[in-house]
């Protein structure tokens, strides 16, 4: 068994409440409606322009695992008042529903399904929780970094935040995620023996104070590495550990690769720029600087801005607990689901804010590209029948501002929803971690720059087809007259 375990057992890592949705369809012998719902959120994370999808694989591991133990079914007993049939029909629950999702690396937008749940509505149910909880995490992760990736140029980023994660699975899976977003290595042993990201390691103040000084610390960790950066600001950089790091690394010769020095305090514009202007004289032009300490895009950008000479960026908290916003706000909701009479029924979720009021309708998502370039002009979201390949041109408009339109022709329209599994069988081969790297790399190269600035990005097109959006508004009507339907 892995430490992280893809053979985990998560089937009530869910909210009581599917489970006593389920036990009330079960009474009610709804149980197997067929039933739709959407995962989608409803603002872009950080103001950014786009969010990097992430989350799948874990969500592939634990659908493959759902299944209540014996155990399981011992404890609802005790803790629930759910009725012997009801938790039999647990005991010997499969998953047999189909998901489509966004693959990991994907670019996706606010209001748009990003994966969507079709099966019997207890089983579309009780995976509410852990899938929001996977795709909500990993999504924003992945976008943070993908946000400081987009200032670091190609400076190699190392993902440094185990300590401060929200616990350890976050941190495994949150350095998976800041990997697929644009990090090159994370300083997790464990993450890079799993998932195969590259390691990488400095040392700690610790071992210089260990020591008790720069020297003989630089020196130990010399005569017992091939492989050199060593931490200069435990006592002064640039009077004791810069020099004593060029000491050392002039007495060791060619028995170590003294690759690089790490700053983890003060000014580190002019503090970097001393130290490359050292190193150069004393001939190690090659030698790195490394640079952390509570980095993010915005201290990236404005370190970059004053010709900071950094070439390596550790970067921790601000990218693996997501810091300037804790959630993305992924939501799942039914869109459609099956009455008495085995006809499906469209369904929708009012509110005040018409922000929260939801597109009713199982739905596809359209990728508009130009077909010249490839470039991207926005998502158009159909019902799940509609094809717009079969179109000669498409007429886009916001689906709140309507007047704002556009007519596009010569277009390539590739669907975001792919099958991941069909009626309970995983169907969808997994690509390796590197790859889902390297296409989150492509795919954000189609996007329009002014999408992907960092600052008040141009908000990407997401809408509704017509046949979708009017059949929002048919919805919104009719229950606004009163007109609520009675499906059992
Ligand atoms: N030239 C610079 N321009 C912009 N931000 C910088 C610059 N130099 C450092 N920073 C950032 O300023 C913040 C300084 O934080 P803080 O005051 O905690 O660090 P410190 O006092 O240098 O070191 P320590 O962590 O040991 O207290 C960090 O987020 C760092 O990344
Ligand atoms: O700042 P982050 O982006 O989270 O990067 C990780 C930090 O972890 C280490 O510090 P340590 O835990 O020793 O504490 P410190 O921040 O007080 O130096 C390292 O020296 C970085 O400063
Ligand atoms: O390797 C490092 O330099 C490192 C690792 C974790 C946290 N801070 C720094």
């Amino acid at each position: 068994m892995s430490t992280i375990d893809v053979n985990a057992n998560l089937t009530l890592h869910t909210d009581d409440y599917e489970i006593n949705m389920m036990a009330t369809y079960f009474a009610k012998n709804m149980q197997n409606r067929h039933a739709v719902f959407e995962v989608y959120f409803r603002d872009m994370p950080f103001g950014n322009g786009y969010a990097v999808f992430a989350g799948l694989e874990h969500v592939i591991d634990y659908i493959k695992n759902l299944n209540f133990t014996d155990a399981d079914i011992e404890y609802l007993r005790k803790e629930g008042d759910y009725s012997d049939e009801f938790l039999e029909y647990l005991r010997n629950f499969k998953f047999q529903g189909t998901i489509r999702s966004a693959y990991e690396g994907d670019l996706v937008f606010n209001n748009e399904p990003i994966v969507q749940v079709e099966g019997t509505i207890a089983e579309c149910q009780l995976v509410e929780t852990a899938i929001l909880n996977i795709v909500n995490y990993q999504t924003l992760i992945a976008t943070k970094a993908a946000r400081i990736r987009s200032v670091a140029g190609n400076d190699p980023l190392l993902e440094f935040g185990s300590r401060r994660a929200q616990e350890v699975s976050a941190a495994l899976w949150g350095t998976r995620a800041a990997y697929i977003g644009g990090f090159d290595a994370t300083s997790n042993v464990l993450a890079g023996k799993e998932f195969g990201i590259p390691i990488s390691g400095t040392h700690a103040h610790s071992l210089v104070e260990a020591f008790g000084n720069d020297y003989d610390a630089f020196k130990a960790y010399a005569e017992t590495h091939k492989d050199c950066v060593f931490l200069v600001d435990t006592f002064d950089t640039l009077k004791s550990g810069v020099p004593e790091a060029i000491r050392v690394a002039r007495e060791m010769g060619d028995k170590i690769n003294f690759n690089g020095v790490r700053i983890d305090s003060g000014d580190m514009a002019y503090i970097s720029k001393r130290v490359r202007e050292m190193l150069d004289k004393a001939g190690y032009p090659d030698t790195k600087i490394y640079a952390s300490n509570d980095l993010d895009e915005y201290t990236i950008s404005s370190l970059k801005m004053q010709h900071a000479k950094i070439n390596v960026w550790g970067v921790g908290t601000k990218v693996i607990t997501a810091f300037d916003q804790p959630a993305l706000g992924a939501v799942y909701k039914l869109v459609s689901v099956e009455d008495k009479d085995g006809k499906m029924v469209d369904t929708i979720k009012l509110s005040n804010n018409a922000e929260k009021v939801s597109t009713p309708g199982k739905k596809q998502v359209w990728r508009i590209t130009e077909k010249k370039d490839g470039k991207s002009e926005g998502d158009y979201v159909t019902l799940a029948n509609e094809d717009p390949r079969v179109e000669k041109e498409l007429y886009m408009f916001h689906p709140q501002y309507t007047y704002i339109n556009k007519t596009i022709t010569n277009f390539n329209a590739e669907p975001l929803l792919k099958d991941i599994f069909v009626d309970g069988k995983l169907t969808y081969k997994s690509p390796t971690l590197k790859e889902t790297k390297q296409y989150a790399d492509t795919v954000r190269g189609l996007l329009w720059p002014e999408y992907k600035r960092m600052l008040n990005p141009e908000q990407y097109p997401v809408d509704l087809s017509q046949e979708a959006w009017d059949n929002k508004i048919k919805l919104i009507k009719q229950i606004r007259n009163g007109g609520q339907k009675r499906l059992q």
